[in-house]
């Protein structure tokens, strides 16, 4: 398995199925943005509400081969075996594929995930055991603390400023540094930096003869 961080924004995907597997996978699709559309003769109460909220889109039916074509990512979260496997073998090989309950029919699989802001740390036992990656993820929750949203966004702030203003010989350096334990928790030793970062670079300009 080849793990990548995709960006689903905006990208149609199709969920066969309305129970409580399809419900987890839906609400976190619907956090990135994705343009959900439910096929499914039944769906819980809260697929239901965001059905009426507008969104997604719920077709009360059968999943039929059209809802699949124009898809970008399917899910077969429906409680038939044979229809989810269906499913994947009317997938086109460009598509992506996961189904929940016979996961070597599809080509993906989807992690138990922690988010701190910009920082995601996903975990997978390759489809061994589920319970597991839940656990490791209640580790992971436990030992990255909220901190790391704001912390995130302070090395991602320096890191665009030096990227732009620091010859590529010095860059690595400044980066590592910021990765030091003691900005993860310390706003105050964060401003400062920030606050001498700023001021470089005005001396850098000001220092600049006219001319150039
Ligand atoms: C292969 C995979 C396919 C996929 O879904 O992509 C898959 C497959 C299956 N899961 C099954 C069961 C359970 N799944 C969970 C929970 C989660 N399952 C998730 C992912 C995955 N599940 C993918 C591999 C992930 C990996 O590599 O580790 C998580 C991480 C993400 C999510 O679903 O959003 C989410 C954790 C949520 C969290 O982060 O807390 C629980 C526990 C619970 O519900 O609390 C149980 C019951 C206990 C148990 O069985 O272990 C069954 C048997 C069904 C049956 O018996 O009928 C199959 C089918 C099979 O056996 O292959
Ligand atoms: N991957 C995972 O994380 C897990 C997967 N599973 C598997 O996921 C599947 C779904 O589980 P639940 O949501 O608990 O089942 P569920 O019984 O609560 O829901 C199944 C849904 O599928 C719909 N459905 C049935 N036939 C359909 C069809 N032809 N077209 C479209 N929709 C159809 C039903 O209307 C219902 O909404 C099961 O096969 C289960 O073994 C179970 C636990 C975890």
């Amino acid at each position: 398995m080849y793990p990548i961080h995709i960006n689903l924004s905006g990208k149609p995907v199709v969920v066969a199925g309305g129970g409580l597997v399809a419900y987890r996978k839906i609400k976190d699709l619907l956090e990135q943005d994705a343009y959900v559309t439910v096929v499914s003769p039944e769906a819980v109460e809260d697929i239901q509400k965001w059905h009426s909220q507008k969104k997604l889109e719920w077709a009360e039916r059968k999943v039929r081969v059209e809802d699949l074509q124009e898809a970008f990512l399917i899910i077969a979260a429906t409680n038939s075996s044979e229809v989810n496997s269906w499913i994947a073998a009317q997938a086109k090989t460009h598509q992506l594929v996961n189904v929940a309950d016979q996961p070597h029919l599809g080509n993906f699989i989807i992690p138990s995930v922690v988010k701190r802001g910009k920082l995601v740390l996903s975990v997978s036992t390759s489809g061994a055991s589920p319970s597991l990656s839940a656990s490791i993820k209640k580790e992971l929750q436990q030992r990255y603390s909220e901190d790391y949203e704001s912390y995130l966004d302070f090395l991602f702030e320096c890191r665009s400023i030096i990227k732009k203003e620091f010859p590529e010989e010095s860059r690595k350096s400044l980066l590592t540094k910021l990765t030091d334990a003691s900005y993860i928790h310390e706003a105050d030793k964060r401003n400062v930096y920030k606050q001498a970062l700023i001021s470089e670079i005005q001396r850098k300009y000001v220092s600049k003869p006219i001319t150039e």
